[in-house]
């Protein structure tokens, strides 16, 4: 069976570079390309590149996602900084052609995804919620995808569940003392060096207080998501949004 042709944009960074090594080590993919700032993009075409895998900066990747969807190169994206207008942009360019797959995962380890399902079941049954995410301090965005796509799903949670605004006496404040704003879930972004990838979902009701932690201790718990992602997006056209569409959690 012929192997599937990947390239990583990013592929110098942090996590890119340990995704190269990931898509070598696959037996079923070829690392046909991998491409730092400033390189052309035309390479992906030249290389034949099948599917591309985004580990850029929020300030790249609409460039690199506008180029790959218009060639008809697949994506899985793990870089940040989505917005509505971004993701209606992106779903413009995949109007135009339809047999192209993006994937755009906040976060590519399973126990984040789990994370993420268990605060949407949980976030109906308790008074208040808040988010708080934890990374290494050469994080350039904040607060992460990660801890945003769980506010917001918490809100969509407690939205349809019909819960009440979670109470909140605060009177004054100095900026930016109860965190960020996420659809009304407040989300606290903590930079600490010695850290990589944290996050706490805390919820609290009367008499009682659940916190649903997860820690990414190792650029490797990246991998197996990002290698499934690259298998899948192919047969999956159009925009997929979260990692959990391509796995089967019930
Ligand atoms: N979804 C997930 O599970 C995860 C997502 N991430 C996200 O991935 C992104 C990258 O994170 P991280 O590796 O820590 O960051 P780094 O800064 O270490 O890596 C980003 C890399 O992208 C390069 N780059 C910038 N622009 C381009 C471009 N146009 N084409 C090709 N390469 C480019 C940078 O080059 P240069 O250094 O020259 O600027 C750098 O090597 C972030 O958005 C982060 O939040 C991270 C971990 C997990
Ligand atoms: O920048 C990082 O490191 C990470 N970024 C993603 C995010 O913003 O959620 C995923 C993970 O938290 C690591």
């Amino acid at each position: 069976m012929s192997k599937l042709r990947v390239a990583v944009l990013g592929g110098g960074g942090r996590i890119g570079s340990e995704a190269v090594r990931a898509v070598e080590a696959a037996e079923d993919m070829e690392l046909v390309a991998s491409l730092g700032r400033g390189d052309k993009l035309e390479t992906l075409v030249d290389a034949g590149a099948q599917v591309a895998v985004d580990l850029t900066t929020p300030a790249s990747v609409m460039g690199n996602l506008d180029f790959c969807v218009r060639h008809g190169i697949h994506a899985v994206v793990g870089t940040t900084g989505w917005t509505d207008e971004r993701l209606a942009q992106l779903k413009g360019w995949l109007d135009q052609s339809p047999e192209t797959g993006v994937l755009i995962a906040p976060n590519f380890s399973i126990g984040a995804v789990l994370t993420m399902k268990f605060a949407q079941i949980a976030a109906p049954w308790f008074e208040s919620v808040e988010v708080v995410e934890l990374h290494h301090p050469n994080k350039v965005d904040a607060p992460s995808g990660t801890a945003t796509r769980t506010a917001q799903l918490i809100a969509e949670a407690r939205r349809k569940a019909g819960t009440a605004e979670a109470p909140d006496a605060t009177v004054t404040a100095l900026d930016g003392a109860r965190g960020a704003d996420v659809d009304g879930v407040p989300v606290h972004a903590v930079r600490l060096r010695g850290l990589l990838a944290h996050q706490e979902v805390l919820l609290g009701g009367e008499g009682e207080t659940l916190t649903l932690r997860h820690d990414s201790l190792h650029h490797s718990s990246f991998m197996p998501g990002i290698l499934l992602g690259v298998r899948r997006v192919g047969s999956a056209p159009g925009l997929t949004f979260g990692l959990e569409h391509f796995l089967d959690l019930g």
